[in-house]
C-alpha cells in the first residue's frame, strides 16, 4: 500500500504497486487525481442523492416528463461547437474492452472509431484498470505491440487512422484501491485523470484533441458537472477549452427527457449523443419498476422496431442534428458465428439493423466484433454517399415526440424459455464478469453489463407484479429459485466442471439468487459484483 500526502489532502493507493505501474501511477499523475477528487466528489455524492430522490418520485407512482424549468433551453435557437475535422465522419465505431490485443484488433478493423471501454465490456479490476491505462497510452503513442503468450502470435497496429474514444466509468461506481481522505474516489475520475493526464499532449502533437465517452448520465446537472471537469482540466494544463471532447451516451430514461439540456450543458465540449440501447431498456425496467403497466416481455421481443424505443432513436436524432451534433446509432448485439449459414443469417440481421439506424438518419452506429464491419460500413456508405454525416436530416417534418410515445409500454410474451435464458445467461455473465471479464460471448450474442442487467431486472419485476409466464404459470421467487436450480445444471453441464469450480460459478448463482429475489431493485449488478473482486 503507498500513500501519498498531496496538498488537497491524503491519497491512498491500497491496489497493488506493480513496476510498470509506476508508469501510471506517478506523483504528477496521482496529484492530478487528488486534485479533481477533491473538488469534485462532493458535488458528485449529491447528484447521486439526487437520483435517489427522483427515483422515490417514480416509484411513488409518477413519470418521467420533459422538464418545465428548462423549456427555455428547449426552445432556444442555439448550436454546440463546431465539430472538429476528426470528428466529422464515424460512420462505424467498433467497441471493446481495454485488453491489449483486443484494442490492437479494434484499430486496425476497418471502422473509423475505436471505443475503449472501461465501463460496460470491462470488469473494474485493479489490473485490468492500470494496465488498460498503459495499452491506450501505448496505443495513442502508435507502439502498441503484443505476444500471445499461447499461441505466440504477434499482434502490432497495421493502420494508425482509427480514431480512439476512451469510454470513462459510470458516476455510480467507486475505484475502491485509491482513497483521498479516507474515502474512495469516483472511478469516473479516476479513469478520466489518468487517460487524460497521460494522452493529451500525445493526441494534441498529433493536431487531435482527447475524446471520450460519458456513460448512463441520469440528468442534465450530470452533464454540467462533467463539463466543469472538463474546464478545471483544460485551465489546470493550459490548453484550449475544446481540447476534450465528449460524446453522451442517452441510455437511461430520465436522460431521454433532457437531451437538448445535456447538449446545452456540455456546448463546448460536446459533439455527440449516442443510443445506447441496452442500458436504455434496463434503466427503462429500473425507472419504471414500480409500474404494473411497463412491465415488460421477453427480452428478445425488445428490438429497436418497438415503438418506445424507435421514438428514443428518432428524438435523438432531431434532437442533436438540430443543434449540430452527431447522432450516432448503438450496438446490435450479434456477433459472428463459425459456421456459415448461421453466419449468413446473422450478418442479415446486422444488416437490418444498421439500415432501421441509418434510415432514422444516424449519422454512424457501433459494432460488437471486427467480422460485422464491413455489413455496417456497407449501409452507411449507401445512406451517407459522399457526405460524412446525415446532419442534413432534420427529421423536421415529424410530428412531436411526447412522453408517452417514450414511455410507451412494450406488449409481447413472457415466455419459461426467456425466463429460463435470462438465467443461464445472468448467470454466466456474473461469473465471468466476477472473474475478470466484462464481455463475453454466451449463446451466439455479445453480453456486457447492460444486457445482463435487462436479464436479471426483467425477472426481479415479473416477479414484483407477479405476472405469469405464457404457458400459466405465476412468477414467484420460489418458481425462479426452482429454475435457478435447474439451469445451474444446465450450464455447469455445458461448460464442464473445471470451469464451473475454478470461474466463480457458485458465487455468481448466489449473487443471481441474491439480487433477483431482493425486495427493492440493485440499483446495478456491478455494485454488490464489484465487493466481490479483490
Ligand atoms: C451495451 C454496450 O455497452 S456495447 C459496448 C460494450 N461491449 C463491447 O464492446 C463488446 C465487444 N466485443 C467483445 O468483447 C467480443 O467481440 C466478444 C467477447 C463478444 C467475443 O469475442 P471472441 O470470443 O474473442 O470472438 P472471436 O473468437 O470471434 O474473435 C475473433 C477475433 O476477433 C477479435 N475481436 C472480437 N471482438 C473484438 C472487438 N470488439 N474488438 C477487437 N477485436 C475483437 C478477437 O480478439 C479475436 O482475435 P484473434 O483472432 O486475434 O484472437
Ligand atoms: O453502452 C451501450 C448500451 O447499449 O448500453
Ligand atoms: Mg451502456
Amino acid at each position: 500500500m503507498a500513500t501519498a500526502t498531496v496538498s488537497c489532502g491524503a491519497l491512498t493507493i491500497k491496489g497493488i504497486l506493480k513496476a510498470e505501474y509506476q508508469q501510471i501511477l506517478t506523483p504528477e499523475a496521482t496529484h492530478f487525481v487528488a486534485e479533481l477528487v477533491a473538488r469534485f466528489r462532493p458535488q458528485l455524492q449529491d447528484l447521486l442523492a439526487a437520483r435517489q430522490e427522483r427515483q422515490a418520485h417514480f416509484d411513488g407512482g409518477a413519470l418521467p416528463d420533459f422538464l418545465p424549468e428548462t423549456a427555455a433551453i428547449r426552445a432556444g435557437d442555439w448550436h454546440v461547437a463546431a465539430l472538429p475535422h476528426d470528428l466529422q465522419d464515424r460512420r462505424v465505431e467498433i467497441t471493446g474492452p481495454v485488453d491489449r490485443k483486443m484494442i490492437i484488433n479494434a484499430l486496425n478493423a476497418d471502422v473509423k472509431v475505436f471505443m475503449a471501454d472501461f465501463e460496460d465490456s470491462q470488469t473494474p479490476s485493479w489490473d485490468g484498470l492500470i494496465e488498460g491505462q498503459i495499452n491506450l497510452r501505448d496505443a495513442n503513442l502508435g507502439t502498441i505491440s503484443h505476444t500471445d503468450p499461447q499461441s505466440g502470435k504477434h499482434y502490432a497496429l497495421n493502420k494508425q487512422s482509427t480514431l480512439l474514444i476512451a469510454r470513462v466509468r459510470g458516476l455510480h461506481l467507486w475505484e475502491k484501491h485509491v482513497e483521498l481522505d479516507g474515502e474512495q474516489i469516483p472511478g469516473s475520475l479516476f479513469d478520466f485523470a489518468l487517460y487524460f493526464f497521460h494522452n493529451y499532449k500525445i493526441r494534441m502533437e498529433k493536431g487531435t484533441g482527447v475524446y471520450f465517452y460519458l456513460p448512463k448520465l441520469q440528468s442534465h446537472l450530470e452533464a454540467k458537472w462533467w463539463d466543469e471537469v472538463f474546464r478545471f482540466t483544460e485551465q489546470r494544463f493550459q490548453v484550449p477549452i475544446g481540447t476534450i471532447r465528449a460524446t453522451v451516451l442517452i441510455e437511461t430514461l430520465p436522460a431521454a427527457f433532457e437531451m437538448d439540456e445535456i447538449l446545452y450543458m456540455l456546448k463546448d465540449h460536446i459533439v455527440a449523443l449516442n443510443c445506447g440501447r441496452w442500458d436504455y431498456i434496463f434503466s427503462y425496467i429500473k425507472t419504471l419498476n414500480n409500474h404494473p403497466d411497463r412491465v415488460l416481455p421477453d427480452r428478445q421481443v425488445v428490438t429497436m422496431h418497438q415503438p418506445f424505443l424507435n421514438a428514443y432513436s428518432r428524438l435523438l436524432i432531431k434532437t442533436c442534428h438540430k443543434r449540430g451534433a452527431l447522432a450516432m446509432g448503438g450496438m446490435a448485439a450479434f456477433i459472428p458465428a463459425k459456421d456459415a449459414a448461421a453466419n449468413e443469417a446473422i450478418l442479415a440481421r446486422v444488416k437490418a439493423d444498421k439500415e432501421l439506424e441509418a434510415s432514422n438518419g444516424h449519422d454512424g452506429t457501433w459494432v460488437a466484433h471486427p467480422g460485422l464491419a464491413a455489413t455496417a460500413n456497407a449501409v452507411f456508405a449507401h445512406y451517407l454517399a459522399d457526405n460524412p454525416n446525415q446532419l442534413s436530416v432534420s427529421r423536421a417534418e415529424d410530428a412531436p415526440i411526447t412522453a408517452e410515445a417514450l414511455l410507451a409500454p412494450c406488449e409481447g410474451e413472457r415466455t419459461e424459455q426467456g425466463m429460463r435464458t435470462n438465467i443461464r445467461v445472468a448467470l454466466q455473465y456474473l461469473a465471468a464478469w466476477i472473474s475478470g471479464k466484462g464481455c463475453v460471448p454466451i449463446y451466439g450474442l455479445m453480453e456486457d453489463a447492460a444486457t445482463a442487467e435487462i436479464s436479471r431486472t426483467s425477472i426481479w419485476q415479473w416477479i414484483k407484479h407477479g405476472k405469469s409466464l405464457s404457458n400459466g404459470k405465476l412468477i414467484t421467487a420460489t418458481l425462479f429459485a426452482s429454475f435457478l436450480e435447474e439451469e445451474a445444471k444446465v450450464v455447469l453441464a455445458e461448460v464442464g466442471v473445471d470451469v464451473w469450480q475454478n470461474q466463480n460459478f457458485e458465487r455468481a448463482k448466489t449473487l443471481l439468487l441474491d439480487i433477483t429475489t431482493a425486495e427493492t431493485l440493485v440499483d446495478f449488478l456491478t455494485l454488490p459484483a464489484y465487493q466481490l473482486l479483490e
